[in-house]
């Protein structure tokens, strides 16, 4: 019997597929038996096809119905990952609250996420009694929303008072944590777990705390990195980033199952700060939807691994739908005086 071939469909921004979608992914995936698919954004999902998985990340009301539509078609295609799911990453209130109710065993770490609270208007921006109290500066301002826009990235670091003028609610104003200019990303592809290090902002010390004269610094997206200037060794030297020790992999892998199952995603990557005031206190600031997975070393057989994963799940669950059928359609009955039990299908 020829082998089953199995298509996965791709709907990506123009910029996130030149990155993912690179011949070497294509090929190795294609080798295991599953083709990679481009679908047209411009044309319906339902009329493109067919599709034993469709793996996207677009936003808009317009692809979620396009999913929507998609999945009540094909109700065995699988869908990676559930617009719902992916939805609570965009705001960067709800994106942290699951970190807040994990719960793992007894370790020596701990871990948790910054102080943090929402500004929703100028008024209480200003209003300094509702939030001044359990916030110390300084303090990062992040737009609220984390839509993937350019703008959801743009953050403030704001080191004293004369520093709030200039910040545009909603955002969300989250404690500014020392950890030492390294920041690590933890990658999840399903059940896999890679961590990398990455620079960060550097420590703010106490005299620069008081001192500053200006307010606020503003920036973007410091730990992210071009395709082109992949984490290879001569990025760790010039950043010093190999004297930083990696935070135990046992304790990433148990956030991320954690993070995987609670979020119900499978392809999402988390930032982690280390608590400069403890050393073993770990603080979760960031999860990102489908991130820049191309950036991760050797990303095609992490890749390729999942597909293929996701795509003989399916192919159980369908055996084991037609079994039931089967099941289901045959009946029992006693086969005469020594009551026996024999079974005939109904079906013929
Ligand atoms: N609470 C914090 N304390 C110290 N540094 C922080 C904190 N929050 C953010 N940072 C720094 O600011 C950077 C950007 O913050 P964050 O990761 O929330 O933004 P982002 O735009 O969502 O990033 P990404 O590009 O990963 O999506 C972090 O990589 C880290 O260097
Ligand atoms: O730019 P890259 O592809 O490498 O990936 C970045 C990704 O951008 P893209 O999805 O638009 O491409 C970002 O997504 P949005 O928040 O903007 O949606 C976010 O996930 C970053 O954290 C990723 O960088 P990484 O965390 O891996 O360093
Ligand atoms: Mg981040
Ligand atoms: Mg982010």
């Amino acid at each position: 019997m020829a082998e089953r071939r199995f298509a996965i469909g791709y709907a990506l921004a123009p910029k996130k597929q030149q990155s993912f979608i690179q011949d070497s992914l294509v090929s190795q995936v294609r080798s295991r038996g599953v083709d990679l698919i481009r679908i047209d954004a411009e044309r319906p999902l339902v009329d493109q096809g067919p599709f034993d998985c469709v793996l996207h990340k677009l936003y808009g009301d317009d692809w979620r119905r396009q999913l929507e539509e998609f999945g009540a078609v094909n109700p065995s295609a699988v869908v990676i990952d559930s617009p719902e799911a992916i939805e609570r990453l965009h705001n960067r209130i709800s994106m942290l609250q699951v970190v807040s109710e994990l719960k793992t065993a007894d370790r020596s770490e701990t871990f948790g996420i910054p102080k943090q609270i929402v500004i929703h208007d100028k008024e209480t921006l200003f209003d300094r009694p509702a939030w001044e109290a359990g916030l110390r500066f300084p303090v990062i301002a992040k737009p609220l929303v984390a839509d993937g826009s350019a703008k959801s990235h743009k953050m403030v670091l704001v080191f004293n008072r004369d520093g709030l003028d200039k910040l545009k609610p909603p955002i969300v104003l989250q404690e500014f944590v020392n950890h030492g200019g390294v920041i690590f990303k933890v990658y999840v592809v399903g059940k896999y777990v890679k961590c990398v290090k990455r620079k960060s902002l550097p420590d703010v010390s106490e005299e620069e705390k008081l001192g500053r004269l200006e307010g606020l610094l503003s920036f973007s997206q410091v730990s992210n990195l071009a395709t082109n200037e992949r984490t290879d060794d001569k990025y760790y030297k010039k950043m010093h980033l190999d004297e930083t020790e990696m935070p135990p992999q046992s304790l990433l892998i148990e956030i991320a199952r954690g993070l995987r199952l609670a979020m119900k995603l499978n392809l999402f990557n988390f930032d982690v700060i280390r608590d400069a005031r403890f050393g073993n206190r770990y603080l979760i600031i960031d999860i990102n939807y489908f991130p820049g997975y191309a950036k991760m070393p050797g990303y095609e057989s992490v890749l390729t691994d999942f597909f293929c994963d996701i795509m003989r799940k399916k192919e159980r669950e369908a055996e084991e739908k037609e079994t039931i059928r089967l099941v289901s359609n045959t009946c029992c009955f006693s086969d005469g005086e020594d009551g026996v039990l024999s079974v005939s299908p109904l079906d013929r």
